[in-house]
């Protein structure tokens, strides 16, 4: 292994160290798993388990309903790139991935008008089940949300101490109401799928532009891996009571790459075990500025030149320093060329999707 310290277990950090005067020892753990795992656990967190809970049994009641109910929120509707993905309708590395998904996000009261940022696009309306259709879906994702937003800014100031930094260092890079999105998921089991359509529920990836991801595992299935630095894939197993948190592009980008945006995928569960649900949340950073670059006060000299082994291609990554929300734009339109091609056929046709694409 060319990394002395790689790991092969995901760590677990209690929340609960700060409440009862060992916030150094969460520090330092957490200082670990961002410069060396990239990914952690975290327990004793903010949001409560019926609210968890309830959104886990709106999800199974979402995907099981009629086809025509779930089209009624297409993503196609909105060039936000908000709202439901038919199974197969999305991609990552130029292969379909087997999971439909609800995505959402903060509703931001912008209306886009020409001469506009194109990204401003992304703030337009979008469908949610109405409530005659699924029964409190609105209303449970949104105070999800916020749950959500407060644990990612707890998490964040946590980051900037353990990183020895003043733990308002990340402010800056936040805009009074801007869009943090999340979405909920379901991979079915491979005994659903064709035999042709393999067991990528969601290809190699790291999570683009983002500082952290926060995610629920709502079930209790394995399919979530986790690449560790020498490339091996390492189960990050369902944990009854934590959300996992792993790091985005952007705050990889912001740390000059000391803090890794650890590479993952999800396989589809095995057969006879029905499919796995989970909710991942993005705390995102503003688009309308471009990425700086964060001096950290510790010199990391012997991380500089470790090799990181990803399966992902890395593309755009040049574009995250000098124009974010391009970047961001390209990045969705190439998981989803329907939206893309339909909302920004200029920008589509940049990365070779045109009327020809077959969506
Ligand atoms: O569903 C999961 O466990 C992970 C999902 C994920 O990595 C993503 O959507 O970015
Ligand atoms: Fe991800």
């Amino acid at each position: 292994m060319s990394n002395p310290v790689d790991f092969s277990s995901i760590p677990i950090i209690d929340l609960n160290l700060v409440n009862i005067g060992k916030k150094d020892q969460l520090l330092g753990e957490l200082k670990h798993a961002l410069l060396h795992v990239g990914f952690f656990y975290v327990k004793n967190h903010s949001i409560p388990q019926s609210l968890l809970d309830r959104a886990k049994d709106l999800a199974v009641q979402f995907f099981d309903s009629p086809q025509e109910i779930k089209d009624k929120s297409d993503k196609i509707l909105s060039s936000s790139f908000l709202g439901y993905s038919k199974q197969g309708f999305e991609t990552t590395k130029g292969k379909k991935d087997n999971r439909e998904q609800y995505d959402f996000g903060d509703e931001i009261d912008i209306d886009f008008k020409p001469g506009m940022p194109e990204y401003f696009k992304l703030y337009a309306p979008y469908q949610w089940p109405s409530d005659e259709d699924v029964q409190g879906f609105r209303s449970t994702y949104l105070d999800l949300l916020e749950n959500y937003k407060k644990l990612a800014l707890q998490l964040t100031e946590l980051v900037a101490l353990s990183l020895g930094l003043p733990a308002d260092a990340f402010d800056k890079y936040f805009e009074k109401d801007h869009q943090n999105r999340a979405k909920v998921i379901k991979y079915p089991s491979i005994s659903e799928l064709d035999p042709n359509d393999g067991d990528q529920g969601v290809g190699p990836h790291k999570d683009i532009a983002n500082l952290l991801t926060l995610l629920y595992q709502a079930n209790d299935l394995p399919g979530l891996q986790v690449q560790n630095h020498a490339g091996e894939w390492i189960d990050a197993t369902p944990i009854p009571g934590t959300i996992v948190i792993n790091i985005g592009t952007g705050l990889e980008t912001l740390t000059s790459g000391l803090t890794v945006a650890t590479t993952h995928r999800v396989l589809n569960p095995p057969p006879g075990r029905g499919p796995r649900f989970s909710i991942p949340y993005f705390l995102s950073v503003r688009l309308d500025k471009p990425f700086g670059v964060i001096d950290l006060p510790d010199k990391y000299d012997y991380l500089k030149d470790r090799e990181v082994v990803s399966d992902t291609d890395g593309q755009f990554k040049e574009l995250f320093l000098n124009n974010l929300s391009k970047a961001m734009l390209l990045n969705r339109i190439r998981s989803h060329p329907d939206v893309g091609f339909k909302y920004y056929p200029e920008l589509a046709a940049e990365i070779g999707v045109n009327e020809n694409t077959k969506f």
